[in-house]
């Protein structure tokens, strides 16, 4: 609950919990005056790049603080951003989506100013809150730049996000844990239809692009980042596994593509940009592996999706790019990248069509109707819809183990 000044004490939840699950007979309400209310801002929530190669190795710093990754690892991928001139592609990608976004909402005549902030490089979450707060917002949401829940796409921008409010309450001369903003979050959007079918889109088209005999028997590898299998073990807590949401979207995206094709297409998921010491097992296959166990089994072309990524931020320019398709290239297989979503319509539509569903969530919630429909969001596959509202133990690094560390955008910021 907020105080009338709309300040948020640090053991207070931002959001109320959701309701629990019940019939799913009536809409949710509509506010025909002002469908973004009661937000003031959107704050495009990323995860940063350097700009220039100055900006590498303080970036690398920020990004494994504390996170154990062997220095030999560092060096090798500050050698990928300098491959590319020290400049990471994320940040042009993150103003063209800002851009799409402020687009869209002036298209629908919706009026919210689409701020843009990063964990790990400028403009930093703090700043962007900042200059928020100073323009009068007192209540924002966030949209993270990853579309699956995990520690790394959910939990970690949160704690960021606690943080960052924490700082600038300092800033600001509040007393000690008062934030000056209250901040919710969109859900983790792997299976909204806008996101799914702007990758339905992307890969067709890769296969439009393979000439006919190559196109004709194309193996579709999807692709994410890998991540540590704590980390996956932790995903599951709250509901489908980090892996178990890739193979729903693949599934759903496969099936489509098999539709346009008029044929069945045969695919895997495969993952990317492994970091961690060689003793700490990840999810595999890797990618590159993937590609030589497929030329082993006779496979002689292969189109690559990345659903694990929103744009062609440096994990798709060179994990993919560079490397995956050279591992092709010595293989003899004729290797096609798909598109990211990016900015694509669908995507970009869909993205503005859940910040108006957390909107009426979050009108429902203050006004105490909340019920189980109003919770209930589109999404395509297998899979519900993610929870507006993170719960207790949601997206933890390791299963079980609470960091101590505060998260925004939780019933229970402390778990
Ligand atoms: C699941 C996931 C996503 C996808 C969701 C999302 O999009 O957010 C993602 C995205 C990204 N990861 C990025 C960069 C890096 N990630 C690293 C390290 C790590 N990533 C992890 C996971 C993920 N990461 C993990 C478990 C680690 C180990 C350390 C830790 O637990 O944090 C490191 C350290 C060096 C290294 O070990 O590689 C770097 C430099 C960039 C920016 C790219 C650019 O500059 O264009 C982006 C978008
Ligand atoms: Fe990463």
């Amino acid at each position: 609950m907020r105080c009338d000044d709309r300040t948020v004490a640090p053991d207070t939840p931002l959001s109320t919990p959701a309701p629990a699950a019940g019939p799913a007979d009536s809409p949710r309400p509509a506010d025909a005056e002002n469908p973004v209310a009661p937000y003031d801002a959107l704050l495009l929530f990323s995860f940063g790049g350097p700009n220039g190669p100055d900006d590498v190795m303080p970036f690398l710093r920020n990004v494994t603080a504390g996170k154990g990754i062997p220095d030999e690892r560092l060096a090798e991928v500050a050698e990928h951003y300098h491959h590319f001139g020290g400049a990471s592609p994320i940040n042009a990608q993150n103003l063209a989506l800002q851009k799409a976004l402020q687009d869209e909402l002036a298209r629908r005549g919706l009026d919210l100013p689409v701020l843009w902030g990063n964990r790990n490089w400028e403009p930093y979450t703090r700043d962007a809150l900042a200059a928020a707060h100073a323009d009068g917002a007192r209540r924002i949401v966030a949209l993270v730049t990853s579309a699956y829940a995990s520690y790394s796409g959910c939990r970690q921008y949160r704690e960021n996000l606690w943080a960052s409010l924490d700082e600038l309450g300092g800033d600001l001369g509040l007393a000690e844990g008062t934030h000056p903003l209250a901040a919710d979050k969109v859900r983790p959007y792997f299976n909204h239809p806008g996101f799914v079918q702007a990758n339905v889109d992307a890969v067709a088209e890769a296969y439009a692009g393979l000439a006919a005999d190559a196109a004709a028997q194309a193996r579709l590898v999807f692709v994410t980042h890998s991540i540590p299998d704590t980390m996956e073990e932790a995903s599951a807590v709250s509901g489908a596994a980090y892996s178990a949401q890739h193979l729903d979207v693949a599934a759903t995206v496969a099936a489509a593509v098999s539709e346009r094709l008029g044929r069945d297409v045969a695919w895997d998921l495969a993952y990317c940009s492994r970091s961690g010491p060689p003793s700490q097992p990840w999810l595999e296959p890797d990618v590159n592996d993937h590609l030589r166990a497929l030329a082993e089994q006779g496979v002689t072309s292969v189109v690559l999706s990345p659903i694990g990524f929103i744009s062609d931020h440096m994990e798709v320019a060179f994990d993919l790019d560079t490397e995956a398709l050279e591992t092709a290239a010595e293989l003899g297989l004729t290797a096609v990248r798909a598109d990211s979503v990016g900015t694509r319509e669908p995507f970009v539509r869909g993205l503005v069509d859940l910040v108006l569903e957390r909107a009426a969530l979050a009108r429902a919630l203050d006004a105490g109707t909340a019920d189980a429909s109003t919770a209930e969001g589109a999404a395509v596959g297998d899979l519900p819809p993610w929870r507006d509202v993170c719960r207790p133990g949601c997206c933890r690094q390791r299963a079980g183990v609470a960091s101590g560390i505060p998260a925004a955008c939780s019933t229970d910021p402390w778990s």
